[in-house]
C-alpha cells in the first residue's frame, strides 16, 4: 500500500499577547535549515502581521485553507484564519485574548479529526488568564481530552510528558497545589499512567521495551518509612501492579540522584509524583528544545516546553527552538502514525 501525502501539522497561536507569534515567524523563517514539515497557523492574520511588523521581520503571510497550506508553506507563512480579533499588545493581554487562544484550539482539535491536519502543535496559553474567562480546565492537557469526548465522543486519559534527546518525564499529578499532591496520588492513577506511558513510547516512539524508572515521593524515597509511607503504601504497590504486566518498572527511587547522566541512561521514561519533580530536570537541562507531549489522545499533539514569556514578547528575543523541536517532533509521530504497519 502506497503511503499518502502528509497532511500539515495544525498550530495555534496560543496567548495572543506572548511569544507564539514571535516564534512562529521564525519557525517559518527556519523552515528549511531546520527541515520542518509543512503547518499552518491558526491566528488573527492582522494580528499577526502587525507582530511581523514590530519585530521588524518583512515575512509574508498567506490566508490558506488547510488544503492549500503544504503548497503555500513553501513561499509563504500560511494563516488559517479565526473570526476572533486579537487586540492584545506584547506583553498585556486583554479581553480579546482567552477567546482568540481558545477559538485557535478549538479549531486545531476539529482539523485534525476531521484528517486536514496531521497532528496538533500548540503554542503556550496564559492559564490566569484563561481562567479569569471561565475556562475551568488546568491547561491544554486536560482541555484537549475534553474536546476529544466532546468532538470524537473519546474517553481519554492525557497524560503529559515532557521529553527532549536525553530524557523523558511524566508528571503523574499535574497543576494541582502541592498540598494536595498525597491526597491524589494513588495506586491506581499511576498504573493507568504507567501502563499510557509504555504504550505510546512503544507505538510512538518506536521504543520496543520501555524502561520505566519510578521517583519516590518523599525525600530518599521515604528511607525505609521514616520519611513518609506514600512509597510503601501507594507507589511500591503501583510498581509490583506495573511489573505483573510485563513492564520493565524500577522503583521507587529517590528523585535527587535520578536526572544526572549515567542514571538518565538506565530508563527510557521517569515517573514522577508531582510537577516540579518532573518539569526541573528537563527544564535545566534542555530548557531551549524539550517538548511537552500529550499522551493516551487519539491525536497527537505536541507544545514548547516553556510559557507565554511576556516580558519578551515582541522585542525580538524569543528563541523559536523549543517550538521548532515540537513541530519536528509531532511530524515524526503523526508519520508514525501513518506508516502502514507491519504484516503479521
Ligand atoms: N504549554 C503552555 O501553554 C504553557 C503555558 N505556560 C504559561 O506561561 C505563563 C508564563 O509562565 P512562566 O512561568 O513565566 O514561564 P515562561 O516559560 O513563560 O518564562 C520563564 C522565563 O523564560 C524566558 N523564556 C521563555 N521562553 C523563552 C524563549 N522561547 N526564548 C527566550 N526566553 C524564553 C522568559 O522570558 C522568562 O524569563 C503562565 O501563565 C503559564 O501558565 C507555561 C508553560 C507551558
Ligand atoms: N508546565 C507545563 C505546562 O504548563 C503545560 O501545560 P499544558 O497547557 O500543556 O497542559
Amino acid at each position: 500500500m502506497l503511503a499518502q501525502p502528509q497532511r500539515p501539522l495544525a498550530l495555534t497561536i496560543g496567548e495572543p499577547a506572548g511569544i507564539g507569534s514571535d516564534i512562529t515567524l521564525a519557525a517559518w523563517q527556519q523552515r528549511t535549515e531546520t527541515n520542518l514539515s509543512a503547518f499552518y497557523v491558526i491566528a488573527d492574520p492582522d494580528h499577526l502581521a502587525a507582530r511581523a511588523t514590530q519585530l521588524g521581520l518583512t515575512i509574508p503571510i498567506q490566508i490558506v485553507t488547510p488544503e492549500q497550506a503544504s503548497t503555500a508553506f513553501h513561499t509563504a507563512l500560511p494563516v488559517v484564519p479565526i473570526e476572533e480579533r486579537a487586540t492584545a499588545q506584547p506583553g498585556h493581554p486583554d479581553d480579546s485574548s482567552a477567546d482568540v487562544a481558545i477559538a485557535s484550539i478549538r479549531r486545531a482539535v476539529r482539523d485534525v479529526i476531521d484528517r486536514r491536519a496531521s497532528a496538533i502543535v500548540t503554542n503556550p496559553i496564559s492559564k490566569v488568564v484563561l481562567y479569569r474567562r471561565g475556562f475551568t480546565d488546568p491547561g491544554h492537557t486536560e482541555y484537549l481530552a475534553r474536546l476529544a469526548h466532546e468532538m470524537l465522543g473519546v474517553d481519554a486519559m492525557p497524560v503529559m510528558m515532557l521529553w527532549c534527546k536525553t530524557l523523558a518525564v511524566i508528571p503523574v499529578t499535574i497543576h494541582v497545589p502541592l498540598s494536595t499532591v498525597p491526597q491524589l496520588l494513588n495506586t491506581e492513577l499511576i498504573v493507568k499512567t504507567g501502563r499510557i506511558v509504555v504504550r505510546e513510547l512503544t507505538e510512538r516512539f518506536g521504543i520496543r521495551t520501555p524502561r520505566l524508572a519510578v521517583t519516590g515521593l518523599n525525600p530518599h524515597a521515604g528511607e525505609n518509612g521514616t520519611i513518609g509511607d506514600e512509597e510503601a503504601t501507594i507507589i511500591r504497590p503501583a510498581i509490583e501492579q506495573l511489573g505483573a504486566l510485563g513492564i520493565a518498572v524500577r522503583g521507587p527511587l529517590p528523585a535527587d540522584t535520578l536526572f544526572h547522566p549515567a542514571a538518565r541512561r538506565s530508563y527510557d521514561a521517569a515517573l514522577c509524583m508531582y510537577h516540579d519533580q518532573a518539569l526541573i530536570p528537563i527544564k535545566t537541562i534542555a530548557f531551549d528544545d524539550a517538548v511537552n507531549v500529550t499522551l493516551g489522545l487519539p491525536f497527537v499533539r505536541t507544545s514548547p516546553d516553556h510559557g507565554t514569556a511576556f516580558d519578551i514578547a515582541g522585542k525580538g528575543g524569543a528563541n523559536p527552538a523549543s517550538l521548532i523541536a515540537s513541530l519536528r517532533l509531532a511530524a515524526r509521530m503523526a508519520e508514525r502514525e501513518r506508516a502502514p504497519a507491519p504484516a503479521p
